[in-house]
């Protein structure tokens, strides 16, 4: 499937300070094509989640603008955008179907009937391999299980913006690779426009398309690396030779700038 590329989301001169003058994030101006995926990687307190939290609408009061496709994200329903937050953002109370049933209901505007979107919420749940714990609660599940119900909501609404925060920080190793694969394929068959937060080098170079690297120093802007890795075969990327330049590169700038 080819999408077209348009101009995406532009984040320009944003800055964001929270009440007191604490400056929570320094100048970022990042532009990113519709249907990329760019993974962002920063040094703690950088201000990583209080700027998807701004391109969210979660914070209103920075100052620059943030646009998709050229309209101002300060609009309401400019853009439809999913998030995953580091706890992965389940409501206890739900099972596992009622949280990806209310996020659509949420989103969708009346574009689907009920009996398309519970279609699509099986299906959802059978791309994540969780297809047997839709009647569960999310606390009943493991880490594991839980960050698969959180990106099945995330696909399902159909976002045109997708924003990760550590999605997979709590996962176990095979897991985590586990998932990052699954995400990866299933961004590949619905290729929405993703900024991917992460603290894992190895992560930010084997899902992103580009890597931003922001600075300890706010009034630096982020290093954006093109990612020759990204379009190697997914299995195959960890052996491979760009990917071991690629660590090296990052290493040097996280050197200098952290
Ligand atoms: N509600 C708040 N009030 C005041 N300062 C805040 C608030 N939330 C975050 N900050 C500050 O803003 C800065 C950026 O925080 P943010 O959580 O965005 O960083 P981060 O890069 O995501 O960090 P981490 O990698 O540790 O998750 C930090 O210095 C933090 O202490």
């Amino acid at each position: 499937m080819s999408y077209s590329k348009n101009k995406g989301l532009e984040i320009k001169g944003v800055t964001v300070e929270y009440p007191g003058g604490q400056c929570a994030l320094g100048h970022i101006d990042l532009c990113l094509p519709e249907h990329s995926i760019y993974t962002v990687i920063g040094p703690s307190g950088c201000g990583k989640s209080t700027l998807l939290r701004s391109i969210a609408g979660l914070i209103c009061s920075y100052t620059g603008d943030i646009l998709f496709n050229g309209l101002s994200l300060r609009e309401q329903g400019t853009a439809l955008i999913g998030l995953v937050p580091q706890n992965y953002g389940l409501l206890p109370w739900k099972t596992v179907q009622s949280n990806i049933r209310m996020a659509m209901k949420i989103s969708d505007s009346g574009r689907q009937t009920k009996q398309q979107q519970e279609q699509q919420i099986i299906n959802w749940l059978a791309a994540m391999g969780i297809a047997e714990l839709a009647q569960r609660y999310p606390l009943s599940l493991s880490g594991g299980q839980q960050q698969r119900v959180a990106l099945a909501r995330a696909f399902a609404i159909l976002p045109e913006i997708m924003l990760l925060d550590e999605p997979f920080s709590a996962l176990d190793a095979i897991t985590r690779e586990e998932i990052q694969t699954l995400f990866l394929e299933n961004w590949i068959s619905h290729p929405t426009t993703a900024l991917f937060v992460t603290h894992d080098v190895e992560e930010a170079i084997l899902l992103g398309e580009k890597i931003v690297i922001m600075s300890s120093n706010k009034e630096e802007s982020p290093v954006i690396m093109d990612n020759p890795v990204f379009h190697i075969t997914h299995e195959d990327k960890r052996d491979s030779d760009e990917f071991f330049q690629q660590s090296k590169r990052i290493r040097k700038v996280m050197q200098e700038k952290w």
